[in-house]
């Protein structure tokens, strides 16, 4: 499968915060999931991808190509939205119109007022006039109609409502059926990654944690909420992660197949993402050696 986007050993460092070796792809047809918690580098990734900071070590390569190199080309494929709507707030839609097809070749008028009345966007209001989804879904529209291959969204669908948020997961579910395109998102709404993402890339305190298909996490991670004695009770190398909570101690376990079998009493749930975070980051790891 052909690599949209390439990380190679990406590395930057601020004052307090330290991004390590960062590597990671977006195979072509697929949504990757950025998650972590706040101020653990996510968009300082982004940021880096977009040239908007320089990186102290590693490469970056957009379609096999390195991004440093032909920034300008490259970027004509690219899309980015952020959480926040960056237009001119006296702008109307057809000033967007007139202001991207300036910068981008492949500019499809046709295709923007297509969204524009998907979404139900005034064209007769300036942008200030907006709500904050309306914003949003301009972003959208603006950052599709050029016909964009590689997506990069950060926190995008934060603080939009869940209707909102489901019709731009629809969006970004066709986008990715043309098998050319691919998407990186940074979200804190796990929930939405459960629903499109095939990989999570799980980043705490500027590290990569652990790459894993949607399907491995869905397929085979477990939760279990259990007592003190059962807990107790556990071999700890059969768990990865536990915390415990006032009444009960939830577990992680990696293989829920090979637990269920050790452990026939216990009721075991399929694993989100946001357990599996949850637990990596705020419960007590038990199995470093296994390879999240
Ligand atoms: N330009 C900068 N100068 C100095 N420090 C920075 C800069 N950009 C980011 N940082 C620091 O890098 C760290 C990571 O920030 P970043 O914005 O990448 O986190 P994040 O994972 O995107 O967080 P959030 O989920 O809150 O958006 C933070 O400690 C932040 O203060």
């Amino acid at each position: 499968m052909d690599k949209i986007l390439e990380i190679k050993n990406l590395n930057k460092g601020f004052d307090d915060f330290q991004l390590k070796n960062i590597s990671l792809s977006v195979p072509t047809g697929t949504i990757v999931g950025l998650i972590g918690e706040n101020g653990t580098g996510k968009s300082t990734i982004i940021n880096l991808i977009e040239n908007l900071l320089k990186e102290d070590s590693g490469e970056i390569y957009v379609f096999g190509e390195n991004m440093r190199e032909n920034e300008k080309r490259l970027k004509q494929k690219m899309g980015i939205i952020y959480d926040t709507c960056h237009y001119n707030e006296k702008f109307k839609c057809q000033d967007i119109e007139n202001m991207m097809k300036l910068v981008y070749d492949n500019w499809d008028s046709t295709l923007y007022n297509e969204y524009l009345d998907k979404f139900n966007l005034p064209r007769n209001k300036r942008i200030e006039k907006f709500s904050k989804g309306m914003k949003m879904k301009l972003c959208f529209a603006a950052e599709l109609a050029h016909h964009p291959r590689l997506l990069i969204l950060d926190e995008a669908t934060s603080g939009l409502d869940p209707i909102i948020r489901d019709e731009i997961l629809e969006i970004l579910q066709e986008f990715i059926m043309d098998e050319n395109n691919g998407v990186l998102m940074s979200s804190h709404i796990t929930s939405d990654l459960d629903k499109i993402a095939d990989y999570i890339i799980f980043i705490h305190e500027g590290e990569i944690m652990f790459t894993k298909s949607y399907e491995d996490i869905h397929d085979h991670f477990g939760l279990i909420h259990c007592g003190q004695k059962v807990f107790e009770a556990m071999d700890k190398k059969d768990i990865l992660a536990y915390k415990k909570e006032d009444f009960e101690y939830k577990v992680l376990v990696e293989d829920r197949e090979s637990f269920a079998k050790i452990y026939q009493d216990l009721v075991i749930d399929k694993a989100t993402i946001e357990d599996v975070m949850l637990l990596y980051v705020r419960g007590t790891r038990i199995n470093e050696s296994i390879n999240l």
